[in-house]
């Protein structure tokens, strides 16, 4: 944490105030709208980070006011389906839930996000979503797909064993990912059954699994900090070294984000 003394009146930097746009969840009968610890709890010790649970059901009319308010953008995972009718597809899995709420909520923050210069990390279906943002598409059942692994957990496992490492992943040499996480290959949990097909407008591969199933993209031409990953390193984030490198890095990219905003500046401006 950093002072800075203005007169006599101390003054502290302020912690980045981050966007975390939650998900709809049905309980006996009521609507909730929900987000889970595990997501919450590395974004506020690692990352240092003061998140904002924003909720999806009520469409976008006070985006821009929640943007105001933002030094970054984290977008998590869930069980939920994106809407393929978003990327041009028919709906290949009837049985699995969706949240259109999130899926129409969370493309335009990400869009707006972007003209903001504004730091964006996603997890699992936030990748996705990032993806589809920029007019990629996606594989519907990975399962299904010939010459890929089923990258599903199994769900009659207790949850421990559903996040635990269950592939390797190969990092880009020389990739931002590789400087930060300081090797080329990591082991990763896996608990999705969709995946990365055509990647989106400006959105580069960083990593990949065995099987070649893209694992975490960047978009370096479009923005200081758009990063996200297929895997979940918010599980027991704080025992794992590569995610507290993965979250301190975002954390570092938000704390930027408040600094240009003290100046004034935008990134783009900044840049
Ligand atoms: N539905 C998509 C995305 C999967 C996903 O985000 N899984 C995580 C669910 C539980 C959690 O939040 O950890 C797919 O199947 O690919």
């Amino acid at each position: 944490m950093s002072n800075s003394n203005i007169g006599n009146k101390k003054q502290t930097t302020r912690k980045p105030v981050v966007l975390m746009s939650m998900g709809a969840q049905e309980r006996k009968g009521h609507d909730y709208q929900v987000m889970t610890h595990k997501y919450i709890v590395p974004l506020v010790d690692i990352s240092e980070c003061v998140p904002v649970l924003v909720p999806t059901c009520c469409g976008i009319e006070d985006l821009e006011q929640y943007l105001d308010m933002a030094d970054g953008v984290y977008l998590t995972g869930a069980g939920s389906n994106i809407d393929p009718a978003l990327y041009g597809q028919e709906n290949e899995t009837p049985g699995k839930g969706q949240d259109k709420d999130r899926d129409n909520f969370d493309l335009p923050l990400i869009r707006a996000a972007l003209q903001r210069g504004l730091p964006i990390f996603g997890i699992c279906r936030g990748m996705q979503e990032i993806n589809v943002a920029l007019g990629g598409d996606m594989y519907q059942k990975v399962y299904a797909e010939p010459g890929f692994n089923d990258h599903r957990e199994n769900t009659e496992d207790p949850v421990d064993v559903q996040y635990s490492p269950a592939h390797s992943v190969r990092v880009q040499q020389n990739s931002w990912l590789h400087q930060v996480l300081g090797t080329n290959e990591i082991r990763v949990n896996s608990l999705h059954g969709q995946g990365l097909k055509n990647l989106g407008k400006g959105i580069e591969a960083i990593a990949h699994a065995e099987d070649g199933l893209v694992e975490a993209i960047h978009a370096p031409s479009l923005s200081p900090f758009l990063f996200a990953v297929q895997w979940h390193p918010e599980w027991q984030a704080a025992k794992n070294p590569d995610s507290v490198k993965i979250f301190q890095a975002f954390g570092e990219a938000c704390r930027k984000q408040v600094e240009r905003k003290a100046k004034g500046k935008t990134f783009h401006q900044a840049a």
